[in-house]
């Protein structure tokens, strides 16, 4: 059964990770797609391509999330194409490794900027142009398990992982009454391009599987499912929800 048939779905960070699965997962169920990337032209180019394999139509739009322009210009590009937003999937962000006492100014501004500005601009910008439409729509933010939880080297990402699900929970209020369903999933540890240095650390990726009930890391095509469920209609009734995806690690204290 397709669920997102004759949808318009956008994903930021479409070019790589968790994000491409998600937007090759929404084609698998029949839904064009536009990608959002910062730099890699060709793994952007390469999604698109797989998208139009499956027989849908995909675009790919290069901008910065940090910027406030590039989400109006991301929505505006995929109404251009495809003549309406149904569903955001917010998505983009980065997690640079570091310790607390010296973390540059720069790093932490960058890291709210991309994660938590450009989640916030995005979603802002796709809910404006549902409510255009008149019919309603979904947003989907990737958040993270590290919304509920610290990391010793992630002082300045974590907020934002807990920032991006606030907002979620206040957009289903703000956006409930278009008809705009707003969720957020929550990834455990996933294999991706973002933790590829941190988890090159045998120790460390060891010690992560043994805390994983299920006993392995995430990969990207964990999320596409969850992601896709929320934005079907077989979750009509869920707003300002999080869905762990995290294979049981959150839950597992001893
Ligand atoms: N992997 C994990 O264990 C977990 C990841 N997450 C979250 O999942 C999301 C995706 O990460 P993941 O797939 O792991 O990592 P990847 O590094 O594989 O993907 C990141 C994606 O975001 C894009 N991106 C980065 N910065 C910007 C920017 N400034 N503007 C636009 N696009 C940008 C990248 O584009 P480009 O390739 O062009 O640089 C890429 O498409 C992030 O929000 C992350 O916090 C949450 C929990 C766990
Ligand atoms: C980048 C990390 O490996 C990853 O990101 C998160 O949000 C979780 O903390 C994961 O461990």
């Amino acid at each position: 059964m397709k669920l997102l048939e004759g949808k318009t779905v956008l994903v930021t960070g479409g070019s790589t990770g968790i994000g491409r699965a998600a937007a090759i997962g929404a084609a698998q169920h029949g839904a064009d797609v536009a990608i959002n990337y910062v730099a890699s032209d060709e793994k952007a180019e390469s999604c698109i391509a797989e998208v139009e394999a499956l027989g849908r139509r995909g675009i790919a739009v290069k901008g910065d999330v940090a910027l406030p322009e590039t989400a109006t210009d991301f929505v505006a590009k995929a109404v251009e194409a495809f003549g309406k937003v149904d569903v955001m999937v917010s998505n983009a962000g980065i997690c640079p490794f570091h310790a607390f006492l010296d973390m540059p100014v720069e790093t932490v501004d960058r890291t709210f900027r991309v994660n938590l500005h450009g989640a916030y601009y995005m979603v802002q910008a796709a809910a404006n142009q549902m409510v255009k439409q008149g019919h309603g729509g979904v947003i989907v933010a990737v958040s993270s398990i590290s919304a509920l939880v610290g990391g010793e080297f992630q002082t300045h990402y974590t907020p934002t992982k807990a920032g991006v699900h606030s907002l979620m929970q206040s957009a289903a209020i703000a956006l409930g009454k278009h008809g705009i369903r707003c969720n957020s999933v929550l990834p455990g540890t996933i294999l991706t391009e973002i933790n590829k240095d941190d988890l090159a650390d045998e120790a460390k990726r060891r010690y992560m599987e043994e805390r994983t009930p299920l006993g392995r890391l995430g990969m990207p095509e964990d999320l596409a499912g969850p992601i896709v469920f929320l934005a079907s209609d077989m979750a009509a009734y869920v707003t300002g929800a999080a869905l762990l995806v995290d294979g049981g690690m959150f839950v597992n204290l001893q």
